[in-house]
């Protein structure tokens, strides 16, 4: 059996553990919260059978064999670097963190300095195998669109570019690259920055970014060249009820990863 230990119980964390509850294999042992956010979150988890212990902090003794992350931006710095120089291998959803000029590299020299790895998810985007196959053989272009509800774009810079509430028809907020979008929009433009690092990286991918409110769902578009031929793929995400930000798919990108982990058989 693993011992896990998740960074962040929100909407993607709550599901995560949902999901995990009947599997022998996967157990999470641990949930770090932020600071003074304890209490709530061992209210979202008072229904469970085995709930998680709720921490600040990794203890200095604890020692799981993954730690996943589904927190937000902030929380690579504050959790994920300690945990690889500690030697513990780490699993990552808010990919668009590694946007921060130097971030890369110094997730790769913690990870080194630990002997361990770490693993970014593709959350709600798929095809990413595909993609970084294709980088092999050398990319010409990756294009990204990313659409979602007008909803979805509450409390970040679209805001300033329109009227969410009052928009009838799809609007542009945002275009330029994936290294700007992953800055701007932490919450919403991880999938551009996953399809950077698989591709032709977060300077030279290119980011469209629309607010519709005309849609109920998250659509995932993108289109690649090069040495390969060409690939585009488009994928209609259903918005979790706790965060219309996020894409059921993130959750279950979580769970087939941890299952990777700890199953016999891995896909
Ligand atoms: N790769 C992908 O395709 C996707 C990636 N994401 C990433 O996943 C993140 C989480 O998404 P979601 O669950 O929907 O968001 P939520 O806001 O619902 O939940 C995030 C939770 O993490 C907690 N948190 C934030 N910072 C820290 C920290 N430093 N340490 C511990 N806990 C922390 C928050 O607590 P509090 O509010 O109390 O700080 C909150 O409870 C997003 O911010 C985004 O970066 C999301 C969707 C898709
Ligand atoms: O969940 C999604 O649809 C994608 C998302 O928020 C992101 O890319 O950050």
């Amino acid at each position: 059996m693993l011992n896990i230990t998740m960074i962040g119980c929100g909407a993607i964390g709550v599901a995560v553990l949902e999901l995990l509850e009947n599997d022998p294999q996967l157990r999470v042992e641990h949930v770090i919260a932020s600071a003074g956010s304890e209490t709530l979150v061992e209210q979202r988890l008072a229904s469970f059978k085995r709930p998680p212990q709720v921490l600040t902090a990794l203890p200095a003794d604890a020692r799981p064999d993954l730690l996943v992350e589904c927190a937000g931006h902030k929380a690579i710095e504050e959790h994920v670097l300690p945990a690889l120089e500690r030697g513990i291998a780490c699993l990552i959803v808010s990919v668009g963190a590694l946007s921060e000029l130097g971030l890369v590299e110094r997730l790769e020299a913690a990870a080194a300095r630990g002997n361990t790895r770490i693993e970014l998810l593709p959350g709600a985007i798929g095809g990413i195998d595909a993609l970084s196959a294709a980088k092999v053989g050398g990319l010409d272009s990756v294009d990204y669109t990313g659409r979602k509800p007008a909803r979805a774009w509450k409390n970040t810079p679209g805001e300033q570019v329109c009227d969410l509430d009052a928009i009838d028809q799809a609007t542009v907020i945002f275009e330029g690259s994936a290294r700007e979008a992953a800055r701007l929009y932490p919450k919403n433009a991880n999938v551009a920055a996953t399809l950077s690092l698989a591709g032709l990286g977060l300077d030279r991918t290119r980011v469209t970014l629309i607010a519709d409110p005309l849609s109920e769902e998250n659509v995932h578009h993108f289109e690649a060249r090069g040495a390969f031929g060409g690939f585009e793929m488009s994928l209609r995400g259903k918005p979790l009820q706790a965060n219309p930000k996020t894409s059921a798919l993130t959750v279950y990108s979580v769970v087939r990863a941890l299952g990777n982990h700890a199953h016999a058989i891995s896909i």
